[in-house]
């Protein structure tokens, strides 16, 4: 196939892998059960990789921090034809599991692909991260202050501080943060989980988000770069070790803890396709919505190559719609979104 036509093909590949595990996971939907959540998106996206025609392999994997189940580090995905491309795979099936589990706003289903060996390895769980969009793009600094971020990012945008928003994940860990955002006087939207979205909603003019900020999780630091390449903004991160203990034996190891990342080091290459679906309704993405026998998703797909962003509404008849299930040690079973009761869910009155 000429190379433009497979990258085509490919980037539907991709969101037929997003809406698959955003769809499953939605059948859970505030039943308060966030393994459940994890499990069908697991599930789901594994058993839609096998399609794509592409040598790839999983080197950015979610779920080690609470056991959840993972599409774990390593793990081959694709048909693995002779002829197949080789693609590093990062992917997180649900940014934001407690949201779905609780039915909350601003969850996700995310993966990304690059060609071999151009997403970055992050050694720390957490990292420190600092997104905007494109008017802020190269202009702040994440080893400077709040203060100093959002003067100049005032000054940048031509806007008095007090009409910049920032994004924060509301966590006691940035309290200090929240702090100095409030004492300078900018807006703060404090999430509960989801720090994907947030960094991309920086580039994404019609949120009316401008800066996303803080500590959260190094995998969904390299999926949101992702994004942003095609965006044009830009994420800044830092490696955040959790005790002074892991601070030193990176530094024994030759880990930079002063190094900034940007995002063509995160997510570099020519070739990176960003595929993310709405699990609940959210910033950039309206969640899965059950209607009259069909399931609507909204999704966004995205390649650097060609900087062509597409937003697309899928309409899945209940009926005819199966979804092909895998798990980790490699069964697979195809079930039918509309019969709840294969998915071990009760069928309702
Ligand atoms: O909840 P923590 O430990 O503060 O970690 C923050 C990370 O968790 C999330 O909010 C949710 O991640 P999961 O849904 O994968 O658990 C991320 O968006 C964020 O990067």
């Amino acid at each position: 196939m000429p190379e433009n036509n497979f990258d085509r093909e490919i980037t539907l590949d991709l969101v037929r892998v997003t809406e698959a595990a955003a769809l499953t996971s939605s059948l859970y939907l505030g039943r308060g059960d966030k393994n459940a959540v994890d499990q069908a998106a697991v599930d789901a996206m594994r058993g839609m990789l096998d399609y794509i025609e592409i040598k790839g392999t999983v080197i950015i994997g979610e779920g080690e921090k609470d056991e959840a189940p993972m599409l774990y580090i390593g793990e081959k995905v694709g048909t693995w034809n002779e002829d197949d491309e080789e693609f590093d795979i990062a992917v997180d099936p649900i940014d934001g599991t407690r949201l779905v589990a609780y039915g909350l706003p601003n969850a996700i289903s995310v993966m990304l692909l690059a060609e071999k060996g151009k997403l970055a390895y992050l050694p720390t769980f957490y990292s420190y991260k600092l997104a905007v969009g494109p008017e802020l793009k190269g202009i702040l600094d994440i080893r400077s202050s709040i203060r100093e971020n959002l003067r100049v990012a005032a000054a940048a945008l031509k806007v008095p501080v007090s009409e910049i928003t920032v994004v924060v994940l509301n966590r006691d860990r940035h309290k200090k943060i929240i702090e100095e955002i409030r004492e300078v006087g900018a807006r703060i939207k404090l999430i509960g989980d989801g720090d994907i979205a947030a960094a991309i909603a920086t580039a994404m003019p019609e949120s009316g988000v401008d800066i996303y900020i803080g500590i959260g999780g190094s995998p969904e630091a390299v999926l949101a770069a992702g994004a942003l390449r095609t965006l044009g903004g830009e994420l800044q991160v830092q490696l955040w070790p959790q005790t002074e203990e892991e601070k030193e034996k990176l530094i024994e190891e030759g880990w930079d803890l002063e190094k900034v990342y940007f995002t063509e080091d995160l997510a570099g290459g020519e070739n990176v396709i960003f595929s993310a679906t709405g699990v609940t309704n959210g910033e950039f993405l309206k969640g899965v919505k059950f209607h009259k026998g069909k399931a609507i998703t909204e999704s966004i797909v995205m390649r650097t190559k060609t900087r062509t962003i597409r937003r697309i509404t899928t309409f899945h008849d209940l009926q005819h719609k199966t979804i092909r299930l895998k798990s980790t040690e490699g069964d697979s079973k195809l079930l039918s979104i509309g019969n709840r009761r294969e998915f071990g869910l009760g069928g309702g009155i």
